[in-house]
């Protein structure tokens, strides 16, 4: 086994809670000098991440072939093996907030390859201080897991994020129920997942023997899938044009404050009309909010580049067909 492996991060969190505000918050840190090699995974058909990311020299691969949980075997494996000779210092891998993190995890501990070039440092779990305790709370269907309950299960360091959405008692509240869950995690207060980049990678906190203990199974290579709440789903949709940006607002707006409960995520990138900007649209239950490219984040529209407004919703019981009839009807 070489000397030299290189730590991998494995971030994780629910949908919304703060994950790529983390690794954009790591790429444009100042303190610290490593070469970071990002391996993002999208729960959705459109591809919303890599707009959402800081233009950065570091590298960025998407692997957008379903859930990262589900496809570990296959692609993520095959991105270490095409990145191990780039000598990164550290890898960082965000996973989708649908993710169950054992089986990414896992590849760490399968793949002859993984195992000789790799060492699996931490996994980081992002929580949502606003919105954690409902999923917390979800009932599931028969054999189905809950993934917000496994995120905080198999976290190394839990980072308390949005601390600015919450009051004491239920931040109080919020620490009680994450620590009922796991009593071994640290837990580090943060907003906007600013947290000192030093406590963040190459922290050699991941113990195989504290995983081992809640699931003795975790090392045998079983390529059982998990299952996922079939009523969930993401809903990737996509149209060409200008849309008008108050249509979109009062959509977005009526959409969100009447369904927010079962949409817990939206994400978009879209051309407003008579704007050189992307505008960038985040959602996390009822919250939302815009941005542009004017900020620094991503690239404006290129001078030749379609307008081409993409949009993804994941919850419950989503109706694809009306989603998809209003934003169409949002064109200029
Ligand atoms: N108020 C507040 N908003 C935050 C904080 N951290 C992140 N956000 C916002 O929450 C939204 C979701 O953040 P992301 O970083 O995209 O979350 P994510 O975990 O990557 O989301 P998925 O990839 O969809 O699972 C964005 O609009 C962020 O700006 C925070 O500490 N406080």
């Amino acid at each position: 086994m070489s000397a030299n492996r290189v730590p991998v991060t494995i971030l994780t969190g629910f949908l919304g809670s703060g994950k790529t505000t983390m690794v954009n918050h790591i790429l444009t840190s100042p303190d610290h000098k490593q070469r970071v090699a990002v391996i993002e995974n999208e729960f959705g058909e459109v591809g919303i991440d890599d707009a959402l990311v800081y233009n950065s020299q570091e590298e960025i691969f998407e692997m957008n072939n379903g859930c990262i949980c589900c496809t570990v075997r296959g692609d993520l494996i095959k991105i270490l093996h095409r990145l191990a000779p780039k000598k990164f210092d550290t890898v960082l891998v965000e996973t989708t907030g649908m993710a169950d993190p054992a089986p990414v995890a896992q590849t760490f501990f399968v793949d002859d390859f993984v195992k000789e070039h790799y060492r699996l440092d931490a996994l980081l779990t992002v929580v949502d201080a606003k919105h954690v305790v409902q999923h917390l709370d979800e009932e599931k269907p028969d054999g189905v897991e809950n993934e917000a309950i496994e995120q905080i299960a198999f976290a190394d360091k839990v980072i308390l994020n949005k601390t600015d959405l919450v009051n004491e008692q239920e931040k109080a509240n919020v620490i009680q129920r994450i620590k009922a869950i796991n009593s071994f995690a640290n837990i580090i207060e943060a907003v906007m997942s600013r947290v000192p980049v030093a406590e963040l990678l190459n922290i050699n906190a991941f113990d195989i023997n504290r995983i081992l203990e809640n699931e003795p199974d975790f090392l045998k290579d079983s390529d059982a899938e998990h299952q996922h709440d079939p009523r969930v789903s993401s809903v990737g949709m996509q149209v060409e044009g200008e849309l008008s940006e108050d249509k979109v607002n009062k959509w977005l707006s009526k959409l969100l404050s009447e369904k927010g409960t079962d949409i817990f995520r939206s994400k978009g990138v879209l051309a407003i009309k008579g704007e050189d900007h992307k505008f960038v649209f985040q959602g996390v239950h009822m919250l939302m909010g815009f941005g542009s490219t004017a900020e620094g984040r991503g690239k404006p529209w290129g001078k030749d580049e379609k307008r081409i407004n993409r949009i993804v919703f994941i919850g419950r019981n989503l109706d694809r067909k009306q989603l998809n009839e209003e934003f169409q009807k949002c064109v200029a």
